[in-house]
Parts: C-alpha cells; sequence; structure tokens
C-alpha cells in the first residue's frame, strides 16, 4: 500500500475527497499542511488538490507555489517521484515551473462545472501503465481558470514528446488543443483540470477517475519500491 501525500493549502477544497479515493483506491493517504517543511517519511506519491488556495488571489496557484511544503514537493519531483495536480494543484506546479504552460481565465468568462469526456492523448507517463491512446474517461470540471496555453513552439515540443496526456473531446474552456492534462518531460509530473478524486464512485456519477489515481497509485507502488 504505498503512501500518498495530499497537501492542503489555505482554500484546498477538494483535499478530503483526494484522501476518501484515494484510499478506496487502496492506497494510504496522508494529510500534509502547506506550512510543513518535509513530507511524511515513505511518501511515494504526492497529490495537490483542487480548490481555491489563497483565495485565487492574484492569478490562482500563484501565491501556493511559494508556500513552504513546495520545496520538499519539487525536491520530490526532481528525484522522480510522482507528483499529481489535480485543477488548482495543476495550476500550482505551472506555476511553480514544474510543468509547461500556464492557465488563464475560461474563454467563456465564466466558471465551468459539470461532467467532461476526455480522451487519452498519450501513454508516455509513469502514471499511464494502464491506460490505452484514445481511451475516454467521464470526470466533472469545476474551475474558472482552466484555459491552458503554450506557444507555439513550446507546444509542438510537448506534442512531439508525448506530454499531452490528456485531451478533452470537445472545446470546454477555450484550451488550445483541448488539452486537459500535461506531464513534464520526465513524465513523474502530470496536472490535469478535471477532477478525478470526484469520479471514483458508480454511485454518485461518472467513475473515469479511477484510471487517473489507479496510474498514480500504481507508480508510487513502484516509487515506493525504490524509495525516491
Ligand atoms: N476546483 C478547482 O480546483 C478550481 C480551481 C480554481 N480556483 C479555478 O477556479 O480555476
Amino acid at each position: 500500500m504505498p503512501r500518498i501525500a495530499v497537501v492542503t493549502f489555505p482554500g484546498s477544497n477538494d483535499d478530503g475527497d483526494a484522501v476518501l479515493a484515494l484510499e478506496q483506491l487502496g492506497a494510504e493517504a496522508v494529510a500534509v499542511w502547506h506550512a510543513d517543511a518535509a513530507l511524511p517519511e515513505r511518501t511515494a506519491g504526492v497529490v495537490l488538490p483542487g480548490g481555491f488556495s489563497y483565495g485565487d488571489y492574484l492569478r490562482c496557484g500563484a501565491i501556493a507555489r511559494f508556500a513552504p511544503v513546495m520545496d520538499a514537493v519539487t525536491a520530490f519531483a526532481a528525484r522522480g517521484g510522482p507528483v499529481l495536480g489535480i485543477c488548482n494543484g495543476f495550476q500550482i506546479l505551472c506555476e511553480a515551473g514544474l510543468l509547461p504552460g500556464v492557465l488563464r481565465p475560461n474563454r467563456q468568462r465564466q466558471f465551468v462545472c459539470r461532467d467532461v469526456t476526455v480522451a487519452v492523448a498519450s501513454t508516455a507517463s509513469v502514471f499511464a501503465a494502464g491506460w490505452e491512446i484514445g481511451r475516454e474517461l467521464v470526470i466533472p470540471v469545476k474551475h474558472g481558470e482552466g484555459n491552458w496555453y503554450a506557444d507555439g513552439e513550446r507546444i509542438a515540443a510537448l506534442e512531439a514528446r508525448g506530454q499531452v496526456a490528456l485531451r478533452y473531446t470537445e472545446d470546454v474552456n477555450g484550451s488550445l488543443g483541448r488539452i486537459a492534462g500535461v506531464t513534464n518531460e520526465a513524465g513523474n509530473v502530470l496536472g490535469l483540470m478535471p477532477h478525478p478524486e470526484h469520479a471514483v464512485d458508480p454511485l454518485l456519477g461518472p467513475v473515469g477517475g479511477v484510471a487517473v489515481l489507479e496510474g498514480l497509485i500504481a507508480a508510487a507502488s513502484r516509487a515506493a519500491a525504490v524509495p525516491v
């Protein structure tokens, strides 16, 4: 059972659901406070959850990237540890420079809150061991700033290296190339706007989040075998 740290920032609101979903899928989830300087012993995976860290002031994720725990998360990622950023967590990872691109306000200038379909666009990351290209996952989104952008040269390089992990099957927020999730070059950091932690229980709706969280848990299990 790999140990996965779930970070709470002031204003996070999906940390509890992330813990529940990971435990339902067989991981040991441990809550970590943003002001902690270190990750718990035996941490084999990290989740930066969704929410409104620091009230979304300045720009979503722009203040959270300076939280003390982010030095430990950055070091963990640099050692190859799997890090998953969900929605506000994705925004924080982009602001921290751990993921490419930026998340801008939705093109429609409205908060979007509904189920969307994403298709697997790459299996190059450590999260994708159980994924197949083209597989469709239904997962909810709820965000005001999910409009991912990078310049033309950068996007071509990302596509060529298989860093575009997930793509919406329709335009949801103006995101370039309908990109819903990207990874870093090494493939051990994944950020996505949809919320897999809200899509794991068939009693509550679609279960497209299972493949994403199982990808993290499998990567964390491998990382735990070779401590990072
Ligand atoms: N659910 C979330 O994580 C929302 C992220 C951010 N507060 C936004 O509105 O874009």
